[in-house]
């Protein structure tokens, strides 16, 4: 049971300080735009993604201790390991007798394995989604991690440290690990227990935890920080004699609280992990009157002082919970918002936002949804809640658009109540109680022009009730850092389609917004229909004699990145599958970040394409043949294009050249496919395709992809039915040399993938640079995988910001060995 995954989850990007304290990888991450333009909207900056001394002193500042503590399992006694690094813990953990009716195995070193064909897995999954972090989740078999955040967003949504034993024990087919229990003591004795709580624009500290606000009042700074310590002692002392119902010394009644709360918590489990959801839910609608209740205290603390408090207690490992009481705030106007009378959310959509105003307050914290789920009406639904002045941040000026849209569409919100505020559009704030704008935009350094200065004067002045973060998870840490230092708001939520970073600083940022409040079962909102179901391929295509000889030939870089792009078996299996998803009337995106392959392959097969330079007119024209006429069933696109406007829906994407795609970028192609929800024909598993075509024995296999937002790739080597194909083009050698002799005829600049604004050639493409400097390419073995939709989509989440070499290392020995 269980590989060494010690290693790598000391290196995972789980809320593990290990991995911090230890020396983070400082630039591994794919940038893709190193020179940001002025007021730049797009992309980030290289140097945003750079360690930065002051920004990580204060991000480590906000991670509280415990998270220090990293993964279970660390000491974790002497244990048997074969050749492959399997490790073998019979000797410590007893195999209960009634094993095969419990669907867990929890390794000492923090790993959870669940058996999703149990009959209690959807219990089982709900509990472990709530306590822990999603790894790898197979048809059979889901991996899971227990983090100190992953705990820490457990207890903040209401679960009991005693809970959560109990219930992994019940759960658990052999006994617990003593590391695993005192491991979830250390991590959710402290948390979650004091709030911040902001009523009537005045900020108190509540807590139910008398024992914990007590510890916390012995701190001078803390109490520096009270509006009137005398008194809150007293009210401490007052609320607890009251809790007791007569007046007894503090101490003494104190800890009777504690511990027949403590006796309480344990005989209170219920016998199903739901029923407790259930009783959770019921204390959340009346949390209200728990407040007024004399076993909470309330203490008042200066306004001046939020942030050194903040500090304080995160220090003292007491983080505070923020907690926007909204309806109390008479301080900021209320807007006029609401959901328009047709909008409907979905079940999980009302779960996921259930779980932030559960209690009548906001909680901060992060809402994890798959792509095209509908993260946007989350946010727009959290935003009519609150109703108070809402600051959205997107990545992109094309996604800011689209928040705009998803507004207008689904609230009663006023055209002139919205602001948008990008290089392209700096509307005049007003009266306005909407903005969306990107990361970059507020978060730009350098010097900005008259109009964008005056809406930053406006952006810094007001007091934000809601700032909802999208794509959080994508967003430079430093950047990020800086936009939290330039914002005020009462309450955060991020949103986001995975809490897998590509930098490793999850556990900073989880920390500066929240916890994970909700994380939707992806399996779920498929067979829901909610979400397409999209068969990821990798189809690995051999390159020609005469341009493998070319590409092992020549200097150029730009040349023979070209020449794998061009090669003509990567064209003939384009041409076959174009035809293949035609005849079943299927909707396709070819992307290409070469416009002379971009060209090539569109002129070739007679169908239209978009680039950098595509006038607007042209580009409507395009796209709306696309989206109505039946006859136009494939468009070009290029990486610029796709960076500038909203692509249609589509239930097909293939991908001509797999070297330059960031993750964001991959989410969003992956977006547009999985809001197509077409139905499957029959016999059909699938009703989404995305294809990477890779020029095999090529530096492209560098980028070979193992998964795309949570999505794992499968890899092609044949694809049936391609050789009985009719009229696929560059069948001769003839037309092949034709085509050599073009693509060695480029000029240098023809050759490169298409810039955009802002980029120099010179700058080049960082994921370009990146494998120049690639260690050299490998040849995989890899399983044939059909098409036909027999096989099984495995859905893993790899830790990233690693290169591929050490993500290599830190796999299972035995993986490692086949992969080599
Ligand atoms: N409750 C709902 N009822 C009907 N349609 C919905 C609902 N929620 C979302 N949608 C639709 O689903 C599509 C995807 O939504 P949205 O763009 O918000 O997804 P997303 O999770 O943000 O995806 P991405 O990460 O790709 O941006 C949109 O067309 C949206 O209008």
């Amino acid at each position: 049971m269980g590989g060494d995954k010690r290693k790598k989850a000391g290196k995972s990007s789980g809320a593990n300080k290990e991995s911090s304290s230890s020396g983070r990888p400082s630039k591994k991450v794919r940038i893709e735009k190193p020179a940001a333009k002025d007021d730049s909207d797009v992309d980030y900056q290289a140097s945003d993604f750079e360690d930065d001394a002051a920004t990580d002193a204060a991000a480590e500042a906000a991670v509280p201790a415990a998270a220090a503590k990293g993964a279970p399992g660390a000491e974790a006694g002497a244990v048997e390991m074969d050749e492959y690094g399997a490790k073998d813990y019979s000797k410590s953990l007893t195999l209960k007798t009634d094993h095969e009716s419990r669907p867990l195995w929890v390794a000492p070193d923090g790993h959870i394995f669940l058996e999703a064909f149990s009959p209690v897995y959807k219990q089982a999954h709900d509990f472990l989604i709530a306590i822990s972090e999603p790894v790898s989740r197979p048809e059979l078999i889901h991996e899971y991690r227990l983090t100190s955040y992953s705990l820490y967003a457990a207890v903040s949504v209401g679960l009991e440290t005693d809970n959560i034993i109990e219930y992994l024990r019940r759960l658990c087919k052999t006994s617990l690990d003593p590391g695993i229990e005192q491991f979830i003591r250390i991590c959710t004795q402290s948390y979650a227990k004091l709030k911040l709580v902001l009523k009537d624009g005045r900020y108190f500290i509540e807590s139910q935890h008398l024992t914990v606000v007590k510890t916390v009042l012995l701190d001078p700074v803390v109490m520096e920080c009270l509006l009137n310590p005398t008194e809150s002692q007293s009210m401490l002392e007052a609320a607890v004699a009251a809790a007791q119902g007569r007046t007894v010394p503090a101490a003494a009644a104190e800890q009777q609280a504690d511990s027949a709360a403590a006796a309480a918590s344990t005989t209170d489990t219920p016998s199903d992990i739901l029923d407790l959801y259930d009783r959770l839910d019921r204390e959340d609608a009346t949390a209200e009157d728990l407040a007024a209740s004399a076993s909470r205290v309330s203490l008042e603390v200066q306004q001046s002082m939020i942030e050194v408090l903040q500090k304080r207690c995160t220090e003292l490992d007491y983080p505070l919970m923020a907690e926007y009481d909204f309806r109390q705030d008479t301080k900021n106007p209320n807007l006029s918002i609401d959901l328009k009378p047709l909008t409907t959310l979905r079940p999980y959509q009302e779960r996921s936002l259930h779980k932030m105003f559960g209690n009548g307050r906001a909680r901060s914290g992060v809402i994890v949804l798959p792509c095209g789920a509908g993260k946007t009406l989350v946010g727009v639904t959290a935003a009519c809640t609150v109703r108070k002045r809402c600051l959205v941040l997107c990545t992109s000026g094309v996604a800011v658009e689209q928040w705009r849209s998803q507004f207008r569409l689904w609230s009663t919100i006023e055209d002139s109540q919205i602001c948008r505020f990008t290089s392209e559009s700096k509307e005049r704030p007003g009266s306005a109680g909407i903005c969306i704008s990107t990361y970059s935009m507020i978060a730009h350094s350098s010097k900005r022009s008259f109009e964008a200065e005056q809406v930053m004067f406006w952006l810094r002045d007001q007091e934000w009730g809601l700032m909802v973060l999208d794509e959080v998870h994508t967003i430079p840490a430093k950047m990020f850092r800086r936009v939290l230092t330039i914002v005020r708001s009462h309450c955060k939520l991020g949103l986001t389609a995975t809490l897998v970073r590509e930098d490793d600083k999850i556990a900073d940022l989880n920390f500066l917004i929240g916890p994970k409040l909700y994380e939707a079962n992806w399996l779920e909102l498929q067979r829901g229909g909610y979400i397409a179901r999209v068969q990821c391929a990798e189809v690995w295509c051999p390159m020609t004699p005469e341009f493998y000889r070319e590409y092992c030939s020549q200097k150029s870089w730009a040349r023979r990145t070209l020449l794998y792009q061009m090669n003509p078996n990567k064209f003939r299996v384009c041409q076959f599958l174009i035809n293949y998803h035609a005849r079943r009337e299927d909707k396709i995106i070819v992307f290409s970040d070469n416009v002379f392959a971009l060209k090539y392959y569109a002129n070739a097969l007679n169908k239209p394409y978009l680039y950098g330079p595509t006038s607007q007119t042209e580009r409507m024209y395009v796209l709306k043949n696309f989206q109505n006429n039946p006859q136009v069933n494939t468009i070009f696109v290029s990486k610029v294009a796709d960076n500038s406007f909203d692509l249609p829906e589509a239930n097909v994407l293939i991908q001509i050249t797999s070297h330059g795609g960031s993750r964001r970028q991959e989410a969003q192609r992956l977006g547009r496919i999985l809001r197509a929800k077409r139905g499957t024909g029959p016999g059909d598993e699938y009703n989404a395709y995305y294809y990477s075509l890779v020029s095999q024995d090529t530096a492209e296999m560098y980028f070979c992809r193992e998964e795309a937002a949570g999505y794992a790739f499968k890899v092609v080597t044949r694809l049936p039915g391609m050789e009985s194909e009719e009229g696929l083009g560059l069948s001769t050698k003839e037309s092949q040399l034709q085509l050599l002799q073009q693509v060695l005829a480029t000029s240098e600049s023809d050759a490169r993938d298409e810039e955009e604004p802002g980029q120099t050639a010179s700058s080049g493409g960082g994921a370009m640079k990146k494998v120049q400097s690639a260690p050299a390419f490998q040849r995989r073995s890899a399983t044939m995988a059909s098409l036909s939709g027999a096989d099984e989509t495995v859905y893993t989440e790899f830790r990233s910001g690693q290169s591929a070499a050490k993500r290599l290392q830190e796999r299972h020995p035995l993986f490692r060995k086949f992969k080599r």
